[in-house]
């Protein structure tokens, strides 16, 4: 049994922790146009993080994994999917304010790391992130423009289809579908809006949207 599923039903996540002004670690603020944060956002199961990797590979800019709390599925590893932490240490790293943003959903908590976040952008002047609706209006705060909103979905035909070849268990699914009206809904608020039916197709697709943007 999932650990998420025996907590709270909040369908949307409740931001923890906001970018206060501490100069030493926060990435340079939003108004230094070069320093682009490109977020893979969308509904679940639409293939954001394995669209995330493979742009990272493509473009040489870093994907920053988010820290979770989150049970591990059986097709997933860690340092590939999330950073997947006990809840103690997760609780450990925001007590030192170690998360740029994070978020408290009903299947766990989810964190991206400063220091991370603070390499990639020194490294390469990007990052790529997957995040939720909650944590795009977090980095769109803080980085204004700069933080640029790719929104992936499927249809909820093809989110069953997708989970059900990968064996996913089926609290998973009912938990995509069961949100996919409230995540969807944000569509129209991001720069790039694109269905994922082919990976190359929509990786080509987003490399193309972002040629005179990096
Ligand atoms: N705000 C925020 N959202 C995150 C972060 N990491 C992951 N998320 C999002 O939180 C949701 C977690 O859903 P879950 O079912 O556990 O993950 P999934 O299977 O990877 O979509 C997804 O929409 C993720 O994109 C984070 O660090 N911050
Ligand atoms: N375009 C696609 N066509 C078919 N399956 C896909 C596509 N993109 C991703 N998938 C598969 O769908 C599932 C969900 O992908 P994932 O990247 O974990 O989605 P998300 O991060 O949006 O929840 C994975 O099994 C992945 O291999």
């Amino acid at each position: 049994m999932w650990d998420w599923l025996k907590t709270s039903k909040t369908t949307h996540g409740k931001p923890e922790t906001k970018a206060e002004p501490d100069k030493s670690t926060e990435p340079v603020p939003a108004e230094t146009p070069e320093l682009k944060i490109i977020i893979i956002t969308g509904t679940s199961g639409s293939g954001r993080k394995a669209t995330a990797k493979k742009l990272s590979t493509d473009l040489g800019i870093p994907y920053v994994l988010s820290y979770t709390t989150r049970a591990k599925r059986p097709n997933e590893q860690d340092g590939e999917h999330y950073h997947f932490v006990s809840t103690d240490e997760f609780q450990a790293m925001a007590g030192r304010d170690e998360f740029y943003e994070a978020v408290t959903l009903e299947r766990g908590r989810y964190g991206v790391s400063k220091n991370e976040l603070n390499q990639a952008l020194e490294k390469r002047k990007a990052a790529i992130i997957v995040v939720n609706w909650d944590g795009v209006q977090t980095f769109r705060r803080e980085f204004g423009q700069g933080a640029i909103r790719i929104f992936l979905y499927v249809t909820k035909d093809d989110i069953r289809l997708r989970q059900e070849r990968e064996a996913a268990p089926p609290e998973v699914l009912e938990e995509y579908l069961r949100n996919y009206p409230d995540q969807v809904i944000h569509k129209k608020e991001s720069d790039y809006l694109l269905q994922n039916i082919e990976p190359s197709v929509t990786v080509d697709k987003i490399k193309a949207f972002l040629h005179d943007k990096l």
